[in-house]
């Protein structure tokens, strides 16, 4: 087990084997989107985009679920149209929503428009089916210690991380990134029924470390509004 003091009530689970930890993640998901679904009408899942999620979406798209009843968003996006290498929807519609999970209905984070602030009345509208508080959500990390699309040099920052912000999603331009994004905000993320953090590598591992030394500093990292009690974080090397 990695050396790492997390805060209070935040679980950890490590294993050498990547694919194991991404098992593991997609069982324990899967878990609490049937569990929503025997009590509520819909479930929602919100997933990360990057290169850590590829074998948990595998994974979780051959779940045995009602997957017809499950709304499926990004935390967060790069405003890219679909196709391009960049785009987390691409990501998401070749690695997940495959299989059984196929059937789910995808609420896309892109709509039309040259730059975020043109396309996002229509992301707004694409998301009004969305049933708050989302049931689950899986965050990624950046070494920058950014979550979904929160990055510390984004001017937006401060509105998107404010808990009282009533909106769903925010446009972002952070200086250190090649593209606009689209984000949801902090309050929508963290109000969820699971919340888990999915990490490979030694150098997220430091990064987290970081994070958890100084867990007010927010708008340095903002992934440590997130390091609260309730969370799951999941890490392989
Ligand atoms: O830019 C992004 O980065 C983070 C982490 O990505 P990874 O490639 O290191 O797994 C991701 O969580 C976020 O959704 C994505 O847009």
């Amino acid at each position: 087990m990695p050396d790492i003091r997390l805060p209070e009530g935040v679980g950890f689970h490590a294993d050498d084997n990547a694919g194991r930890v991404a098992r593991a993640l997609a069982s324990t998901v899967a878990d609490v989107l049937a569990s929503r679904l025997e009590q509520a009408s819909r479930a929602s899942l919100v997933v990360s985009g990057g290169s850590t999620p590829l074998p948990f979406f595998k994974a979780l798209s051959d779940a045995d679920l009602d997957w017809s009843r499950v709304d499926v968003v990004l935390a967060d996006e790069r405003w890219v149209p679909e196709g391009d290498p960049a785009s987390n929807t691409t990501l998401v519609r070749n690695n997940l929503l495959v299989g059984r999970a196929a059937k789910a209905r995808y609420l896309a984070l892109k709509q039309p428009g040259e730059i975020p602030d043109q396309g996002l009345e229509a992301v707004r509208q694409a998301l009004s089916v969305l049933v708050l508080p989302v049931d689950v959500v899986i965050l990624g990390m950046g070494n920058d210690g950014h979550t979904a699309s929160l990055f510390p040099d984004a001017p937006e920052l401060p509105e998107a991380m404010d808990e009282f912000n009533t909106g769903l999603v925010a446009a972002m331009t952070p200086e250190s990134q090649p593209q606009p994004r689209v984000t949801l905000t902090r309050a929508v993320l963290a109000q969820a029924r699971f919340t888990a953090l999915h990490l490979k590598g030694e150098d997220k591992l430091d990064t987290l470390r970081r994070a958890c030394s100084a867990l007010d500093d927010v708008f340095a990292m903002p992934v440590r509004a997130f390091l609260k009690p309730g969370l799951e974080v999941f890490w392989s090397p």
